[in-house]
């Protein structure tokens, strides 16, 4: 079984993978906890390439094939072994987050987006738990957690609030695979509510 964990900056994504991890591993499956940009080595350092530097550095459509490089990656050499042995693997964002970051949040190349996704990774999550959260809230866990590695926290709260209509929409878009769960309270109380969502 493959789940994705999706959602703003700051929303909980990595605690609640974490957790979903911890449950399921007391249930004795074996679960790989993964995350992108990233998860394996090459994609790990696609990521540095993404989340260092010059934020200017790439033009989007550049971004988006980064994304894509690093996702096939991941897909290639940690997610499809899991899975063929019979593991679970829980990932901290998939493709919906280029789908929301490159694709939503810029209209005009949302076509990239989804054709690039076609060619190059061709399959999705069973199973997405978006953790909504209001990006205000989420902003102010972000900045208390004080990661300056994220390029992309830096474009503030009116740029949150378009992600989260958009992970939102993915909910609309995609009902038989994405859920929904309110991401606002103790994280214990959130991650019974991604077990009862899955
Ligand atoms: N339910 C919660 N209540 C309060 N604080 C939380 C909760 N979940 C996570 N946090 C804290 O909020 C911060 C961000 O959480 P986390 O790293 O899980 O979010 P994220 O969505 O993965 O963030 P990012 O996308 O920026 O990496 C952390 O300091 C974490 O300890
Ligand atoms: C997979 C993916 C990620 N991003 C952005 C979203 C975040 O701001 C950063 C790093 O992610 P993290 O959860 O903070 O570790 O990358 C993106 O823009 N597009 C993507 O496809």
């Amino acid at each position: 079984m493959f789940i994705s964990l999706e959602g703003i900056d700051g929303s909980g994504k990595s605690t609640q993978a974490r957790l979903l991890a911890e449950r399921l591993r007391d249930r004795g499956h074996e679960v790989v906890l993964t995350r992108e940009p990233g998860g394996s080595d090459g994609a790990e350092a696609i990521r540095r390439l993404l989340v260092e530097g010059d934020p200017d550095r790439w033009s989007a459509e550049t971004e988006i094939l980064l994304f894509n490089a690093a996702r096939r990656d991941h897909l290639e050499r940690t997610i499809r072994p899991a899975l063929e042995r019979g593991a679970w693997v829980v990932t901290d964002r998939f493709a919906d987050s280029t789908r929301v970051y490159q694709g939503a949040t810029r209209g005009e190349l949302r076509g990239l987006v989804d054709r690039l996704h076609e060619l190059v990774i061709g399959r999705e999550p069973d199973r997405t738990i978006v953790i909504d959260m209001d990006p205000a809230a989420a902003l102010k866990r972000g900045l208390a957690r004080g990661s300056g590695e994220d390029r992309f926290e830096e474009f503030g709260l009116g740029f949150q609030e378009k992600l989260r209509a958009g992970f939102l929409a993915l909910a609309r878009d995609f009902p038989e695979r994405v859920r929904v769960v309110d991401g606002m309270a103790d994280a214990e109380i959130v991650a019974a509510r991604v077990a009862e969502a899955l």
